[in-house]
């Protein structure tokens, strides 16, 4: 097989509604594909948003608010509902999940690092489904990831993926925000991300999300620059995922180089 191992990031504007609740539906389909994809024989790491989204819901706040510390608050309520919800889908299927909260500090020291990939490999060993997320609540500045792109690439380095999928609010990579310019085109495959390549990203992301495009991308250059392949694509219809697997270039390709 050669895609045994993929991680799945999905974030924040696939997972909930205008209203910032969780879209049950769309979590529902998700947890089936993934379920599924394992029933195939693939490993599946889980990278979930949604946290601070989902937490904002719970306290009846309609806007994600600019303080970190609000921030971290809404993280730690949100993911609770987050992870109880994944595990009791993820449990109707026949699969466990584990919860793996991160922060840059993995990064920092070989020894935590390997920790962490040992951890991961024992909980895939299981059967499990890796759910991660950034440590919210104990990230400041210096040791935040600060959005989940850069997250799951860094998680799909670790545990050495074959492939990582990013799913999010778009169809794939356009040549400008297709929000703001009504002729942007999809770009089907990226095999190098250029100066001009990260030129067509949008700084910003949709109010729900984090990252928007240019963390994207640097995820992408990232994997890639590690021999792992990237697809972006939309999460509305979590099926899609299947024709991935099946070789189908739909989304955006970020091609690694052969070496
Ligand atoms: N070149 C581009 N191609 C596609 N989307 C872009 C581009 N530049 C900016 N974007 C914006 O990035 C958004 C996705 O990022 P984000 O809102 O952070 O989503 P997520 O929650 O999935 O991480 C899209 O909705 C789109 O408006
Ligand atoms: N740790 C945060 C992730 C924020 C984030 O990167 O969001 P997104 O741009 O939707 O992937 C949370 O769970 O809300």
């Amino acid at each position: 097989m050669k895609t045994k191992r993929i991680v799945i990031k999905v974030g924040t504007s696939t997972l909930t509604h205008e209203s910032g609740k969780l879209n049950l539906e769309r979590i529902e389909q998700l947890v089936r594909v993934i379920s599924n994809i394992k029933n195939m024989g693939h490993e599946v790491i889980l990278v979930s948003s949604g946290a601070i989204g989902v937490g904002a819901g719970k306290v009846g706040l309609k806007e994600k608010p600019d303080s970190v510390r609000m921030k971290q608050a809404l993280a730690a309520i949100g993911q609770a509902s987050l992870v109880s919800i994944y595990d009791k889908i993820f449990k109707e299927y026949g699969y466990s999940t584990g919860q793996v909260l991160l922060t840059k500090f993995i990064l920092d020291e070989e020894t935590r690092y390997n920790s962490a990939r040992r951890a991961f490999d024992a909980m895939i060993s299981f059967g499990v489904v890796p759910i991660v997320n950034e440590n919210d609540v104990i990230s400041t500045y210096e040791i935040e990831f600060g959005d989940n792109d850069t997250l799951s690439a860094t998680v799909a380095e670790l545990v050495r993926a074959d492939l990582l999928i990013i799913l999010s609010d778009i169809d794939g990579f356009y040549d400008s925000d297709p929000r703001k310019d009504k002729n942007a085109k999809i770009i089907p495959v990226v095999s190098e991300i250029s100066e001009e390549i990260m030129s067509c990203a949008g700084a910003e992301g949709s109010s729900r999300g984090t990252g928007g495009m240019k963390t994207k991308l640097r995820a992408a250059k990232f994997v890639n620059d590690n021999g792992i392949d990237m697809v972006l694509l939309n999460g509305n219809v979590p099926e899609k995922i299947y024709r991935v697997l099946e070789g189908e270039n739909i989304g955006t390709l970020f091609k690694h180089k052969e070496k």
